[in-house]
């Protein structure tokens, strides 16, 4: 008797036929898209290409209009977000999301009892709580702000937010990273800092990057699709999808290109302004 070949393991997301309209405007129109485990997937595109409506869809802070999105096989379409987070979704936001009245560290340990697995009388344990102060400690050694664990978080520079919000999401160990322009406004020395801290990520945890920094998507990434009115234009290697004639006209600027405007990040910061396409990550920034 011959035994049936192992089959594949399902890819970690897989959106099929992504749609989401707001009255007339269709901002993802059927979108696409496998992710194994461990991927490093950018998505890039102009202003307004539906880049974070895709990541609300993931997250499921946004519904589709169609479309499907599976988790490890599984359908989550309907899964709210608090189900997503529980299942290993996790995400950092353009405007980082810290509670400003509570300590840096009390931030941490909190998302890691909101995103981490739900386990039933789990505040009344000492131990557990140790645990989670202690991870959380080690996520904050990770971006660098351990030694401002007992700060609050209203105290903290734009830069040092966004490292906090990376930490949180970290505090649930997701299975599925979104990172939602997580270079924008940093200073060089935090943009070294967070292509440390993605690239050390464990290889089982994919992420999905929002990014317009180019050098920070051909660092980080393996894999980039480049969104335009909602559709996927390009998907593939990195390398190639970045050397496509279009995008590196997209990315000089160019009124001509297919994906015209990319102008950088919304958040105004001027950051992901970059006048070449595939630099070494340090030579083009500032
Ligand atoms: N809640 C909403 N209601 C109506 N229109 C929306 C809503 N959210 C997004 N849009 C529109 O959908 C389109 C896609 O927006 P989205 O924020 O996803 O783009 P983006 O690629 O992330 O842009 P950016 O790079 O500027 O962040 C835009 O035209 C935007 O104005």
């Amino acid at each position: 008797m011959t035994s049936a070949p192992p089959a594949a393991a399902p890819p970690v997301l897989a959106l099929d036929g992504l749609t989401r309209r707001y009255g007339t405007l269709t901002a993802v129109d059927g979108v696409s898209l496998r992710l194994v485990p461990g991927a490093r997937h950018a998505v890039i595109g102009p202003n307004g290409a539906g880049k974070t409506t895709l990541l609300n869809l993931i997250a499921g802070t946004d519904r589709p209009d169609r479309g499907a999105i599976a988790l490890d096989g599984a359908d989550i379409t309907r899964r709210g977000t608090a189900a997503r987070s529980r299942l290993g979704i996790a995400r950092s936001f353009q405007q980082p999301s810290v509670v400003t009245e509570l300590s840096v560290l009390d931030n941490v340990v909190l998302a890691g009892w909101t995103h981490g697995p739900r386990q039933r009388g789990a505040w009344r344990r000492p131990s557990l709580h140790r645990s989670r102060q202690e991870t959380a400690v080690r996520h904050l050694e990770a971006v660098g702000l351990a030694d401002l664990a007992h700060r609050p978080a209203g105290a903290l520079s734009h830069g040092q937010r966004r490292m906090l919000d990376l930490a949180a999401a970290l505090a649930g160990d997701p299975r599925l990273l979104l990172l939602d322009e997580p270079a924008a406004g940093l200073t060089d020395a935090d943009i070294d800092r967070l292509l440390g801290i993605v690239g050390g990520l464990p290889p089982a945890v994919a992420v999905i990057l929002v990014e317009h920094h180019v050098e920070v998507v051909a660092h980080l990434a393996t894999d980039t699709t480049v969104l335009a009115s909602g559709q996927v234009v390009a998907t593939g290697p990195t390398r190639e999808v970045l050397a496509r004639p279009e995008v590196r006209a997209a990315y000089h600027g160019s009124a001509s290109a297919a994906v015209p405007g990319a102008s950088g990040p919304s958040d105004g910061s001027g950051a992901g302004h970059v006048p070449t396409v595939c630099p070494s990550p340090t030579d083009a920034r500032g």
